[in-house]
């Protein structure tokens, strides 16, 4: 899917040419943390891009800073050209977050004709109880929806001001396997409108269906930006995993072959375009023993993208 074809009837807005968001050197510290250590990056509008990475990497803290509920300690984030306060304003933003922002006792209906209530020109209420669907919900109240149900209510919130772009923080957690397929038909339904959609999540799999684009975060910086196609040719190779007891960084430093290492314990799991030659090395002058040679897959690629043996910390 190309930016064209996602993009048939919405002109552009903002600043002209202004990408949907541009972060320029962007950090933020708490204390002793560097959660954001330095990004740089520009989505176009209508792209559809997903911003994964694993636990801590930065993902919901850079969110929060395009989304202005966080200042940046340096660095510079803009909106459609604009500070990101100053889009929420213009009503050219909206953000499905993980917790929070429900009224237990209100109906799913009245939730949304609430919301409605606080723009000036909303979409209407049916509409956008179907475009999340929730038509046969409408009457139920919202403590009685289920995690996944509660999910697709703040979805719909997030419609509710017709955003030019969407920004999901890991919206399908918790939700089943059903759930979080007809949750994504819904959100792909969204992104053919043209409407810009950013989504961070743990689930490759999820990145590489329902995006265009994949950046890979790693300890506050982007590690991989590309279609998911590009970000898998990183599983290319095989992972030779193996124990060898008392395995430190230092004893790889001489092991031909590796290109990305993970020691756990014992456990030495490593990536490898020639396995073949590792695994000769690993037995004929290690004691590694226990060897298995598997073929990486889509995980493999993310976990070789955010191995932790290059961390700089
Ligand atoms: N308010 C805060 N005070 C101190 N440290 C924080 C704060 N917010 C985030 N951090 C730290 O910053 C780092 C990045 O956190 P962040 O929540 O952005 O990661 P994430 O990629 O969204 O992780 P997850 O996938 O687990 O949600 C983590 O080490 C986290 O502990």
């Amino acid at each position: 899917m190309t930016t064209a074809t996602l993009a048939p009837h919405r002109p552009a807005i903002g600043a002209i040419g202004a990408p949907a968001i541009a972060l320029t050197g962007l950090t933020k510290t708490f204390g002793t943390v560097q959660a954001v250590r330095g990004i740089d990056l520009h989505v176009a509008q209508g792209e559809v891009l997903a911003f994964l990475g694993p636990n801590g990497a930065g993902k919901t803290t850079t969110i929060d800073m395009v989304l202005g509920l966080a200042e940046p300690t340096s660095g510079s984030a803009e909106v459609f050209g604009f500070e990101p306060g100053e889009a929420i304003r213009r009503g050219l933003v909206s953000a499905v977050m993980q917790t929070g922002g429900l009224l237990k006792d209100l109906t799913v209906r009245e939730t949304i004709a609430y919301t409605a209530s606080l723009f000036p020109s909303a979409r209407p209420v049916d509409e956008v109880l179907a475009a999340a669907g929730l038509t046969d919900l409408a009457g139920r109240s919202v403590g009685k929806c289920s995690g996944g149900e509660q999910q697709r209510l703040r979805f719909a919130m997030a419609l509710v001001s017709d955003p030019q772009l969407l920004i999901l923080d890991e919206p399908t957690t918790g939700m089943d396997v059903n759930a979080r397929h007809a949750f994504w038909e819904h959100i792909r339904a969204e992104a053919a409108t043209g409407r810009t959609i950013i989504f961070a999540t743990h689930y490759l799999q999820e990145a590489d269906e329902y995006a265009d684009r994949i950046v890979l975060v790693r300890s506050g910086r982007i590690v991989a930006d590309g279609t998911p196609a590009q970000l898998k040719a990183h599983g290319n190779g095989r992972t030779v995993r193996a124990t060898w007891p008392g395995v430190s960084a230092d004893d790889l430093r001489d092991v031909p072959g590796i290109d990305h290492a993970d020691i756990r314990g014992d456990i030495l799991t490593a990536s490898a375009t020639d396995s073949d030659a590792l695994a000769r090395h690993l037995l004929l002058h290690t004691p590694a023993h226990d060897l298995e040679v598997t073929a990486r897959g889509l995980d493999e690629a993310f976990i070789a993208l955010t191995a932790t043996e290059t961390e700089e910390n």
